[in-house]
């Protein structure tokens, strides 16, 4: 059984060993521990249900709070621009320029220092007018602008243009606003490929998702790589992956076997709780956001996401845990980043109620990352 693994509870240790000690510290779990259902977030342990006899796929609730302050790197005034994270999102196509638009300015706004957006020509335009606090470079083609006889060369051309920035980025994001067109996607393989031996830390979304589901080998065995489905997502990936349907009655399971399926993978499946594994543990965040239901709100996660998991990257590295002691940065980083757009979306909608929209959203991630974790204390 999972549940009582010596992986398991390596895992509950190094979850515990990341965060502050609890004012009522005993040696006991359950002092540590509570259900999920019991759990409002705030404390200052991570929770989790049915403590060590519970089954295979215990979901815990994750204290996110105390995970983004312990991830978030203090406003140091000897660092250099850059050091706070520099993202890039490969995404904005003819139809699409508001998704890779909320993502890269999402990275920014929780507080990466640089934030790129690869697109195709037709979408880069629209999107530096949107903000010029982007760096956009217009390098992706879709089928209709290149002639068979082109395709090679160009896609060579492309890998090599992204490549050069490749190695600076701390993390990328694959797939806001990327579109369907096949030539295009074949293009983003190539990218995905690189950056995998580059070891730059990957979060697919939207038709990243689409792609790697119809070519998992991009992501098989990448322990880090992110997959973000949201529900439609998420059933073209249990169909194809475990041949099944999605199962509510065993859906920590599900989501288990997935990511083990796949191989090393984290992913966060996102709905009324934004659940996250990454086939070792299964944890939730349920803080409640907003009832609007926008579009766009998960590709402000998917920038957000990117930031905090290249924080909690930093912060293990620095923090010098042994290996076989580090929890997943990956995994932290869906569970900060979840919390915020969470706290963000309420925010936005006390403000704006029904008329609430992906920008008001974007609006208050300052003031809600502010609130947990204040820039000056
Ligand atoms: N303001 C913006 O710019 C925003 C842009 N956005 C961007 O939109 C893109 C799609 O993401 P989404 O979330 O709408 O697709 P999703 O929920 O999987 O599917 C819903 C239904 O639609 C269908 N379908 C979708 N795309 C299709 C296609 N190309 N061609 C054919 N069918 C397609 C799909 O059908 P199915 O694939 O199941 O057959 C399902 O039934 C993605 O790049 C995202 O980032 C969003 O982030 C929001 C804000
Ligand atoms: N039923 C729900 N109740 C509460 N929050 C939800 C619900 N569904 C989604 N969310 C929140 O909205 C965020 C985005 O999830 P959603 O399923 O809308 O993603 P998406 O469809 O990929 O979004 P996008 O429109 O950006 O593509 C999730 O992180 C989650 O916090
Ligand atoms: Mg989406």
């Amino acid at each position: 059984m999972w549940a009582t693994s010596p992986a398991f509870r390596r895992q509950l240790v190094l979850l515990r060993s990341l965060l502050p000690p609890h004012p009522s510290s005993s040696s006991s779990v359950a002092g540590r521990f509570a259900p999920a259902s019991y759990s409002s977030g705030s404390s200052s342990s991570l929770r989790a249900s049915h403590a060590m006899a519970a089954s295979a796929a215990t979901v815990y609730e994750a204290d996110a709070e105390a995970v983004v302050r312990r991830i978030t790197p203090p406003l140091d005034r000897a660092r250099h621009k850059g050091q706070a994270g520099k993202i890039a999102v490969i995404g904005g196509c003819r139809e699409y320029t508001g998704a890779p638009y909320f993502a890269a300015i999402s990275a920014l706004k929780v507080g990466a220092d640089l934030s790129h957006v690869f697109c195709t020509k037709d979408a880069a335009t629209v999107i530096k007018s949107y903000s010029p606090e982007l760096i956009v470079h217009p390098i992706l083609e879709e089928s209709y602008s290149v002639r068979n006889d082109e395709r090679a060369s160009v896609s060579s051309k492309i890998l090599t243009e992204v490549a050069k920035w490749m190695e600076r980025f701390d993390c990328i994001v694959v797939g806001p606003g990327l579109g369907r067109d096949s030539f295009l996607l074949d293009c983003v393989s190539n990218i995905m490929k690189h950056a995998r031996q580059a070891n730059i830390p990957i979060v697919v979304d939207g038709d990243g998702l689409f792609l790697i589901t119809n070519n998992l080998g991009l992501v098989e065995g990448n322990p880090l790589a992110i997959l973000t489905p949201n529900v439609y997502e998420y059933k073209r990936l249990v169909q194809k992956v475990l041949n099944c349907y999605v199962n509510e009655e065993t859906a920590s399971e599900q989501l288990t076997a997935l990511c083990q399926k796949i191989g090393g993978v984290t992913i966060m499946r996102k709905g009324k709780a934004d659940v996250i594994s990454d086939g070792k543990t299964v944890t939730q965040v349920s803080t409640f956001g907003s009832p609007r239901r926008c579009g766009g709100q998960g590709d402000i996660l998917s920038g957000s996401v990117a930031v905090f998991a290249s924080w909690a990257q930093q912060f293990l590295l620095s923090n010098e845990q042994p290996t076989e002691k580090r929890v997943n940065p990956m995994t932290l980083g869906c569970i900060a980043g979840s919390l915020l757009l969470r706290k963000a979306a309420s925010l936005a909608f006390e403000k704006n109620k029904r008329s609430t929209v992906t920008t008001d959203i974007i609006e208050f991630l300052g003031k809600s990352l502010e609130d947990i974790c204040p820039a000056e204390h």
